[in-house]
């Protein structure tokens, strides 16, 4: 299936749920599962430091600078299967990207808080591709001033296999989210993939 815009205001959304067949999504969650190395990183939130409710790693161009959450993360080398899914979603989306990060949500209690990516590294009006590999978990999306941005908050079921891409305006006025969940849940793997910009 391509991929389909989703009628969100203000934002470019557009998903694909079934980018990768079942098996391709599996044998490549295993492999990277395996091979990745995951780290457990610490961030500083209201002055206090604690462990990111999750696994991640960073993979991309040597050029690659990224600083997240007040992280700076130098890229790992891109990895056979990592290098290959790039090309399979620089395909898919028309656009090109120099960098990927991992997030292994290890079960329902790992999460992500509500955000934008929006980093300067990623320069104005972003692309971001999204694949989602292992257990299905909701992405939600809410507009970051509700006043101006009138819709409710969205919640999206990304299963194994599916691509996700925002872009042009959505980072600007939308806040994006994976939450815990009580339900008992596997190991999610999510890779989002980037164009980091040089600073001058
Ligand atoms: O796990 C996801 O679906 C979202 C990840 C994300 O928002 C990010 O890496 O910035
Ligand atoms: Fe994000």
């Amino acid at each position: 299936m391509p991929l389909t815009l989703l009628p969100l205001p203000q934002a470019e959304v557009l998903l694909d749920p079934d980018f990768l067949p079942p098996a391709a999504a599996e044998s490549l969650l295993a492999e990277l599962t395996a091979t990745i190395p995951w780290r457990q990183e610490p961030i500083r939130i209201f002055g206090k430091e604690i462990l990111q409710p999750r696994l991640t790693a960073w993979h991309g161009d040597p050029t690659a600078h990224y600083s997240y959450s007040g992280l700076a993360l130098t890229p790992q080398p891109w990895t056979p299967a990592l290098q290959q899914l790039r090309e399979q979603v620089q395909a898919a989306t028309g656009s090109r990207f120099n960098s990927v990060l991992l997030n292994l949500y290890r079960t329902g209690q790992d999460s992500m808080g509500w955000h934008a990516d929006n980093e300067p590294e990623l320069g104005p009006g972003p692309t971001i591709a999204s694949v989602s590999l292992g257990a299905p978990r909701r992405f939600r999306l809410r507009p970051r001033q509700p006043q101006e941005v009138l819709h409710a908050p969205v919640s999206i079921q990304l299963a194994a296999g599916s691509l996700l891409v925002m872009r042009g305006p959505t980072q600007q006025h939308w806040l994006h989210a994976v939450p815990k969940t009580a339900v008992a849940t596997g190991p999610r793997l999510n890779l989002t993939f980037r164009l980091v910009v040089g600073r001058c």
